[in-house]
């Protein structure tokens, strides 16, 4: 079973009187079959949170395990095919290569997974995700949204136990929003992933298993994320 943990987790950013606590002592785990969703305001370091349980950034203090392995002990080698192998992102930024097209990102994968996916598979993850007629179209060609959902589907092509998502439906409308949510929900629960979603979005809290909110660089499980999402709705947009 996969399992991700953070062990009083703090992390600085700068030094003297420029230093900047962005999370403070956090506490967390999250297993397979769980969709969590992480809220927050802005600033509040969602994102430095997402890229530390990812091995992207190291912790100031603090111990980060995926699947009982402390990531600090490792080489930087063992480190990159440990992510390589294990986690999947959906970054902000898209992260897709802009001279590739969009069938293209999904090669590069396999080649540098040296794995190769079925036909079928592959179509039907686009399919998901309606984008199987943008294939021959390069990144700056695509609508924001259209690049959300390539992401999307890319990282979910290379099959990770982990799927780690800075807010994957920012440009996103409402339904395609619920739709994305809604798949990632039945993967985390049919093949047994363990999905993390950061984002201002409240309207995400119905399919997700848990919801943890980030204020000040601390965070707390919500437990009554009803309640308190309706009173902090204008508190958590940007
Ligand atoms: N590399 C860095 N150097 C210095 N400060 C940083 C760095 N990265 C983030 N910060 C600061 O740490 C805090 C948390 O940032 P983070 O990006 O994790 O927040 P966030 O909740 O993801 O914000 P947003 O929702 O706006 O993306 C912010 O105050 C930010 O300015």
């Amino acid at each position: 079973m996969s399992r991700l943990e953070f062990e009083n987790v703090s992390k600085k950013y700068g030094k003297g009187m420029s230093e900047f606590l962005a999370l403070d002592h956090i506490n967390f785990s999250a297993e397979s079959d769980q969709l969590i969703l992480v809220v927050g305001p802005s600033g509040s370091g969602k994102t430095t949170f997402l890229t530390i349980a990812g091995g992207l950034q190291s912790p100031t203090t603090g111990t980060v395990k995926i699947n009982s392995e402390i990531i600090g002990n490792l080489s930087k080698n063992q480190q990159s095919t440990l992510r390589l192998n294990t986690v999947g992102f959906i970054l902000q930024s898209y992260n897709l290569v802009p001279y590739l097209t969009v069938d293209e990102q999904f090669l590069l994968v396999d080649k540098v997974k040296r794995q190769h996916i079925s036909q079928e598979k592959f179509l039907s993850i686009l399919k998901k995700l309606g984008i199987e007629n943008l294939g021959k179209k390069y990144p700056n060609e695509l609508s924001g949204g259209q690049k959300q959902r390539v992401a999307i589907a890319r990282a979910l092509y290379a099959d990770p136990e982990y799927i780690l998502a800075d807010e994957p439906t920012a440009s996103l409308d409402t339904h395609r929003s619920k739709e994305v949510m809604s798949l990632l929900h039945e993967l985390a629960h049919q093949n047994n992933k363990t999905i993390i979603v950061v984002t201002h979005d409240l309207r995400l809290q119905d399919q997700a298993d848990k919801v943890y909110q980030i204020i000040d660089g601390k965070m707390s499980e919500v437990l009554n994320i009803d309640k308190s999402a309706k009173k902090n709705l204008d508190f958590y947009s940007k």
